[in-house]
């Protein structure tokens, strides 16, 4: 997807916030495009206090002078804006492309309402062709793997299940200290009942599917911005 393409779903998604609000900052090259745009808002003089759901986020929020603060803080926000890697017609995401789907799920829970950003290609019939991020604990990644194995086939897996490897080649660790295993679905057709699957393996802490945190979305094409759900 260009670069533009983020920055026009991004830009559009301003509308969503208002001075006053409590707003959490997605992760990613299309959130980070949000969270510039909410950046000159506030050397404006825009009020808000923001959650981030990643590391990353929260030093491009501090380098903007956007103030943050936490969910041991606060306890609800007002609204969440964040990238995704799939939506569907019923606004099922799935997301953690960058690794930090535990963090955005969190946050998205705690938001009266989640609008997510993206451009169109983003938009598919059935979930499953981007392979979904799942977050496991370090202990016992050999039997959570040999679980998460047995839930794809039961689940007609089409592809691989991968531990996430980083730029240095290393397993990939996410900001809560965990790894990652991509599994390559190909199609989900209940997302569901593989969520529930999956978060019965002890070790997974947390899966990309979002089912139900999705309010709205706005998505870029070269036509122009479509949006889906509830806008403002
Ligand atoms: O963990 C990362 C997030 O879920 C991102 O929001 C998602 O991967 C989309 O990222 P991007 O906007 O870079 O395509």
């Amino acid at each position: 997807m260009s670069d533009d393409l983020k920055k026009q779903a991004a830009k559009a998604a301003m509308q969503e916030v208002r001075s006053g609000m409590r707003i959490g900052l997605g992760t990613g090259s299309t959130a980070k495009h949000f969270v510039d745009y909410l950046g000159a808002e506030v050397a404006n003089g825009f009020e808000c206090l923001c959650v981030p759901t990643s590391e990353a986020t929260a030093a491009q929020a501090r380098s903007l002078n956007i103030p943050l603060t936490t969910l041991d803080e606060i306890d609800a926000l007002d609204v969440t804006v964040d990238g995704a890697d799939e939506i569907d017609s019923n606004q099922v995401l799935i997301k953690g492309g960058g690794g930090a789907l535990l963090r955005e799920k969190i946050v998205a829970a705690a938001s009266a309402k989640m609008v997510v950003i993206a451009d169109t290609s983003k938009i598919v019939d059935q979930l499953g062709a981007f392979p979904l991020p799942i977050e496991v604990n370090k202990f016992g990644l050999g039997a959570t793997t040999n679980l998460v194995k047995k839930i794809m086939n039961d689940f007609k897996a089409q592809g691989d299940l991968v531990l996430r490897a980083g730029s240095d080649g290393q397993p990939f660790e996410t900001d809560g200290g965990h790894f990652i295993l991509d599994a390559s679905f190909g199609r989900i057709s209940d997302a569901k009942a593989l969520s529930s699957a999956l978060l019965e393996v002890p070790g997974v802490v947390q899966h990309g599917l979002f089912i139900n945190l999705c309010a709205a979305a706005y998505l870029a094409s070269p036509e122009g911005v479509v949006t889906m759900g509830e806008t403002v």
